[in-house]
């Protein structure tokens, strides 16, 4: 079903359909929400964002990546970003990027049984085009740890080419801390 989702929301940004689509489709759509808000759960029972063996956890605001490297001072897999992640001129929007990381780099800093963290900041440097609808290669690395502060750096490639640059602080929270 995610994988289905994310592929219409690819189709969306692309297709410019006649109005008698638009509105079966708005007709369609509108017959899945009312199917599944009937089945709602709270947070806590919530299996989207938990599934990890699921390309981005099965998290729909993130991009779809895969970790296939894992170990707890590093991780390292794939990512391809959609057509719905599109600024412009084949370029991934600049707000997509930093999904990616704040996602990924968090997910490594709870890795070896450290507890949960916040990102308290998250730096990303732009180097080069970032491109939708190719396999690029993530790498997110623990820099040190201070205490509660954790650093990890991050980087996307498209084969030997940096497209962009991660340096975020992720806090420990203390029992209790939301
Ligand atoms: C299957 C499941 C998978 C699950 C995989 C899930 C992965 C998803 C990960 C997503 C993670 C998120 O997006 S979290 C959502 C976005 N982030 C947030 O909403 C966080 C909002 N901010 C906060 O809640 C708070 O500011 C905290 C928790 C970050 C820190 O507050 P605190 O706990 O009171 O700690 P505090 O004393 O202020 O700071 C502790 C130390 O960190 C330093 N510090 C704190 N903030 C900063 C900062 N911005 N820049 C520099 N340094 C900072 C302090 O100076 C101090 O250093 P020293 O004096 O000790 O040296």
């Amino acid at each position: 079903m995610v994988d289905q989702l994310r592929m219409f929301l690819d189709r969306v940004a692309a297709a410019v359909p006649p109005p008698d689509l638009v509105n079966e489709i708005t007709k369609l759509a509108a017959e899945f929400n009312a199917r599944l808000q009937s089945h709602e759960v709270a947070e806590y029972n919530q299996v989207a964002g938990q599934l990890i063996d699921l390309p981005g956890r099965a998290q729909l605001l993130t991009p779809a990546y895969t970790v296939e490297e894992l170990d707890d001072q590093r991780a390292a897999g794939h990512v391809r970003f959609g057509r719905h992640h599109l600024g412009n001129n084949g370029a991934v929007h600049g707000g997509a990027i930093p999904l990616l990381f704040d996602d990924l780099l968090g997910r490594l800093a709870l890795v070896g049984g450290r507890p949960k963290s916040r990102t308290a900041y998250l730096h990303i440097d732009y180097r080069s085009i970032t491109p939708i609808d190719e396999d690029l290669q993530f790498e997110a690395w623990f820099e040190r740890e201070e205490g509660r502060k954790r650093v990890l750096r991050g980087a996307i490639r498209h084969n030997e080419r940096v497209c962009a640059e991660a340096h975020g602080l992720f806090v420990a929270l203390r029992p209790g801390q939301p």
